[in-house]
């Protein structure tokens, strides 16, 4: 059950809500409360990644895990350096070697290569090095030198090793430039990037391929250290027993089934249109039009049973000639409609299934009218754009996604009481998106390269976008009336008397699949040139065939 107002909040002067001091610790232990599955990649922050790993080794001065990790780094190396038809004998690989654990990866992995012939250099770039990584590379042939000969060294480098931080990175540190065309292997996480949040030094040490030793730790898939961390490979190292719940869980096209757990009923060959689910668009003015007829294209393209719309005078023509399979609904027939809802719940054919508002919607006494009278209605709903701007926070026991971008995030969190800047939101993207789902009692789909689904409890769940096209004006608009057509579609355990955490759950799952099949209709439509939200929308079908819907 989701308490409200939670436990570590505050009221202040204002009788606003703020966060009590030990926020996030609180916060950590609501995100290690959820349930595991097979399917997904479990994300782990990279300090419990390295708690499990101290956990593993009885012996502190056992190389056996490190051994593993180098292993695995320098494969990689092999393979980077092979690729276009590259040599292995005599290639020059440059270490760049920190003072930890991490520096140790990296001088057991250029020890690994010299005895294959490469020409292997460890530049020592801390006072100290791990002892027994330097007495390996040593003995192999490799060489040692300092930061003094780095940029000469680096104007004939075949390939890069970062071993310089990983887990263990404490802010302020100082990292070498690295030129671009220079390819960058990663040991464990990329250098200046913080483990557990994804937030990246401005020098972070940016990597073509990055080799991840345990387990995926959240700081590479979020904020910006998935950006700049390259491929991901991740080493198992047996850590299983020592890990503690997943703090995330990435989602990928073969997710999609589970995150859907379709009722199949309605696709049987009897099934009609009400049982593929009616949703109810609230969107649309005079000042932003084309939201309006984005998401209800996208609704329709997703393989909706019927779309009843509410738009204002100024959209509706263009919404009828664009979208011809759209019905208007007017105030009466809404009332009636809504009605009708509050007494028999969603199912029916006279009946709304879900709601999907807010594109191109603006604040007047109209709109809240209806947005009042909706949310009243008690149907499962997403709220995007000018609908977030009209809500408060606080509980309601109703099945809501609420879609914003870290600017509308942000709008929220002040709403709410919680002072943080847009790059305090970029620097731990989950943690805040996780204190707005607890704050309006709501799953947040938290849009950005990387998109973030959370449910009050912390359950969080991670889309990554395929292409940065997806970032065009109306994209949302079309995630909007994806997520609408599945919600009108799915059934909820509120119906089979589940509780409200079990809800939640599958709410974020619908999130996270709505924000796959986006990411992939991008994918498709980068794969043919620059992508606008309308060539988005074109690839709506062959996305979902693809991914198996
Ligand atoms: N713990 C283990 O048993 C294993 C660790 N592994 C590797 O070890 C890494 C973690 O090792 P460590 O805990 O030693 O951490 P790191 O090697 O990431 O860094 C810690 C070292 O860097 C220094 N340091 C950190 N921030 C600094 C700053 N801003 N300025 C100056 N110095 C700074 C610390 O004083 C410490 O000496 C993992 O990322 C992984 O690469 C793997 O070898 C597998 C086994
Ligand atoms: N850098 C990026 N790379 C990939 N996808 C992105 C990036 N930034 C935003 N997106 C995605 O693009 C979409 C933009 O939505 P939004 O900001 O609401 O646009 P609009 O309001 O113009 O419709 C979201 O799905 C978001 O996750």
């Amino acid at each position: 059950m989701v308490t409200w107002p939670p436990p570590w909040w505050l009221p202040n002067d204002k009788n606003t809500l703020v966060p009590a001091r030990s926020a996030a610790a609180d916060l950590q232990e609501f995100a290690l409360t959820v349930g595991y599955s097979e399917r997904m990649i479990p994300v782990y922050a990279g300090s419990h990644v390295r708690d499990a790993e101290t956990a593993q080794l009885k012996d502190a001065n056992d190389t056996t895990l490190m051994r593993l990790a180098a292993d695995a780094l320098a494969h990689q190396a092999v393979l980077m350096l092979k690729s276009d038809g590259g040599r292995l004998y005599g290639a020059r690989v440059l270490g760049l070697i920190g003072p930890g654990n991490n520096g140790g990866d990296g001088l057991f992995a250029l020890a690994a290569l010299a005895k294959r012939g490469v020409r292997a250099t460890a530049v020592l770039l801390a006072p100290q090095a791990h002892a027994q990584g330097l007495a390996a590379l040593v003995r192999s042939g490799g060489r040692t030198t300092t930061a003094k000969h780095l940029d000469e060294l680096l104007v004939d480098t075949d390939l890069v090793v970062d071993a310089l931080y990983g887990t263990g990175l404490r802010p302020g540190a100082e990292l070498p430039k690295i030129p671009s065309q220079v390819r960058v292997l990663a040991a464990d996480i990329p250098s200046g990037v913080d483990a557990n949040t994804g937030a990246a030094a401005p020098s972070v040490i940016r990597a073509d391929r990055t080799v991840c030793f345990g387990a995926l730790k959240t700081g590479l898939v979020v904020g910006s250290g998935h950006l700049v961390s390259g491929s991901i490979h991740i080493t198992d190292a047996g850590l299983t027993d020592h890990l503690p719940k997943p703090d995330a869980w990435v989602v990928q096209g073969d997710d999609l089934e589970l995150l859907l757990d379709r009722d199949q009923s309605w696709a049987a060959a009897g099934a009609h249109k009400y049982q593929r689910g009616v949703l109810g668009l609230l969107a649309g003015s005079a000042k932003y039009p084309g939201a309006a007829v984005l998401s209800a294209r996208a609704a329709v393209a997703s393989g909706l049973g019927l779309l009843r719309t509410v738009v204002p005078e100024a959209v509706a023509t263009a919404l009828t000639t664009q979208v011809p399979e759209s019905v208007p609904l007017n105030t009466e027939e809404l009332t009636a409609l809504l009605a009708r809802n509050r007494r028999n719940g969603r199912a029916g054919a006279t009946r709304i299934s879900a709601w999907a508002i807010g594109p191109g919607l603006v604040d007047n006494a109209e709109t809240r009218q209806y947005l009042d009278q909706i949310l009243e209605a008690n149907n499962p709903c997403v709220l995007d754009a000018g609908a977030l701007a009209m809500l408060e926070p606080g509980e309601h026991h109703q099945l809501r996604i609420l879609t914003p971008h870290a600017g509308e995030l942000h709008s929220l969190l002040a709403k709410a009481g919680v002072r943080v800047s847009a790059t305090d939101i970029a620097t731990d993207p989950i943690r805040w998106a996780r204190w707005a789902a607890v704050a309006y009692d709501c799953v947040i789909l938290l849009k950005g390269s990387a998109t973030i689904c959370t449910a009050p409890d912390g359950y969080a769940l991670i889309v990554h976008a395929a292409t940065p096209d997806l970032a065009t004006a109306g994209s949302g608009d079309v995630l909007t009336g994806i997520l609408g057509t599945l919600l009108a579609a799915a059934t909820f355990p509120s119906m089979t008397g589940a509780d409200e955490v079990t809800q939640s759950h599958r709410l974020t799952e619908l999130a996270a699949a709505g924000a796959l099949i986006h990411a992939h209709a991008g994918a498709l439509a980068a794969a043919e040139g620059t992508l606008s939200a309308v060539d988005l929308l074109q690839e709506l079908p062959r996305a979902a065939r693809q991914l198996g819907l």
